[in-house]
């Protein structure tokens, strides 16, 4: 399949990638692009432009309320622009007439609540991907087995979602979202949950697989002094737009 990262093992200490001249001609193919995207939430306008390459892990960083998941989830197809575009590998996602829905988007999403369905088991959360795409069940929950497996939650892989606890559903999450090999990575506060101990470990790992995929990647998070290590740079959000609400820095 496609672009997919594969049963192989990830060496956790890899360090990010950097980029020559091929792999940054291939960047501008297949980077992401937010183009004064505006999101509307109830009276409120998320405004935001950024662009993301390939392999690059941008931290989004803002003060609470200012769009960050809004964002994400503009990104993901779960809420419409109201202005701008959004395109990904050079394919409008999000423009003039053109809106295409969340699960033809192969976007992978780690969401900051409700990360995992809780009707399902673990396995068949993270198979998700693939069974949507059409991959054979028993390839699908190998496939699925190995990702639980990297996260170190294979011995929950028959558990309801609703069972998990909240670090097992978030290393739940990252596997279902890195699964089935997608065309970006948007992580939502994906490690907040996650003890101390494996924290470093889980990050070095989505970190390694987004370097082999290729992909660009979004991560929130306020915790600027360990998991935004994890990123590239740091994007501040623009955030809520200025004209409607003046007292908002
Ligand atoms: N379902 C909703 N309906 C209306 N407004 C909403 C809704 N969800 C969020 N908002 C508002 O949209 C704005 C942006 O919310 P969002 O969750 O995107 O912020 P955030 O930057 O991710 O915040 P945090 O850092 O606290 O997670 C906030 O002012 C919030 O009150």
């Amino acid at each position: 399949m496609r672009r997919r990262a594969g049963g192989a093992a990830v060496t956790l200490a890899r360090r990010p990638a950097r980029y020559d001249v091929t792999s940054f001609r291939e960047g501008l193919r297949s980077s992401l692009e937010v183009r004064d995207a505006v999101v509307r939430r109830g009276e409120r306008r998320i405004v935001a432009d950024l662009s993301v390459a390939p392999g690059e892990v941008v931290v989004l960083a803002g003060a609470n309320g200012t769009g960050k998941t809004t964002l994400l989830h503009a990104v993901a197809g779960l809420l419409p622009l109201a202005e701008g575009e959004i395109t990904l590998a050079g394919r409008p996602l999000d423009a003039d007439g053109t809106w295409v829905p969340p699960e033809r988007r192969e976007i992978g999403l780690v969401p900051q609540h409700h990360v995992v369905f809780g009707h399902l088991s673990a396995l068949e959360n993270v198979a998700y991907g693939l069974r949507a795409r059409g991959i054979h069940r028993r390839e699908a929950r190998a496939e699925a087995t190995a990702w639980l497996d990297r996260l170190g939650v294979a011995d929950v892989a028959r558990s309801r979602g609703a069972r998990l606890s909240g670090g097992q559903a978030q290393r739940v999450a990252i596997a279902r979202a890195l699964c089935p090999g997608p065309r970006a990575v948007l992580l939502d506060e994906p490690f907040a949950a996650i003890d101390a101990a494996s924290r470093p470990l889980v990050r070095d790992l989505v970190r390694a697989v987004i370097a082999e995929l290729g992909v660009p990647a979004i991560l929130v998070t306020h915790d600027p002094g360990g998991d935004a290590r994890s990123g590239d740079r740091v994007v501040e959000l623009a955030g809520l737009d200025p004209e409607i609400y003046p007292e908002v820095p």
